[in-house]
């Protein structure tokens, strides 16, 4: 599987280095959870950060959108250098018009759902997507339990993908994602995990924590 550490959960004094050490780790792509205070009860990152970043890795950058109006923050992440940028379909009634506005960039477009929305509200949405993003805790806070009835959904999503050629989205799954979790994660044919506080805490450095979970896979 690849792993997306989230620098939701890094020194936000020096995330710079936390992605260094995540890409001499072995790490696949960076995960970067945007927030807005309003669509979650949490503020996080810009653009800048994202364009600090880019100069700093050459691992593919992910952007989570956790914002109201996402279409307005799709061309400055782009921009930026976001290689993905993965919308929630609860954030915005204009879901098409904002993955219509990640293609005309050069990122690839994800959509997310939330713990409470089923995989049939996006059914229409999977031949235009490049990811989908499954929720496993409520947005907005690392550090959070993982819901494991979620996994459902990454079961239906690998049927729908596995019954028609012309899908080719990646299943990535977000939130509590540890040592525990991370094994019925990957048994359950998820592609890629986000994991942000199993990665970046005190009790061992990057690379030990990074290992230690694929060691779990
Ligand atoms: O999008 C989010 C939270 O809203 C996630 O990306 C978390 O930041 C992951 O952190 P852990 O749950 O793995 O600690
Ligand atoms: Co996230």
């Amino acid at each position: 599987m690849q792993i997306a550490p989230s620098i939701l959960s890094a020194d936000f004094g020096n995330l710079t280095q936390a992605v260094r050490d995540a890409e001499q780790a072995g790490a696949d792509r960076i995960h970067i959870d945007v927030m807005d205070g309003q669509f979650v009860p949490n503020l996080s990152f810009g653009p800048q950060i994202v364009e600090v970043l880019r100069r700093e890795t050459d691992l593919p950058l992910e952007v989570h959108l956790m914002v109201e109006h996402p279409e307005n923050w799709v061309k400055p992440f782009a921009a930026a250098g976001a290689d993905m940028i993965m919308v929630h379909v609860e954030s915005t009634p204009h879901i098409h018009r904002a993955l219509s506005l990640i293609h005309e960039t050069t990122a690839k477009a994800g959509v997310v759902i939330n713990p409470g929305t089923p995989v049939s509200t996006i059914s229409f949405l999977l031949p235009s997507v490049e990811q989908v993003l499954v929720m496993t805790v409520d947005p907005g806070f690392s550090g959070q339990h993982f819901i494991p009835d979620n996994l459902e959904k990454v079961d239906d999503l690998v049927t729908i993908r596995d019954r028609d050629d012309s899908l080719n989205y990646t299943i990535e799954v977000d939130g509590g994602v540890n040592v525990d979790r991370v094994h019925s994660v990957a048994n359950r044919g998820a592609d890629i995990y986000v994991a942000g506080s199993a990665v970046y805490n005190d009790e061992a450095d990057v690379a030990t924590n990074i290992k230690r979970l694929r060691d779990a896979e």
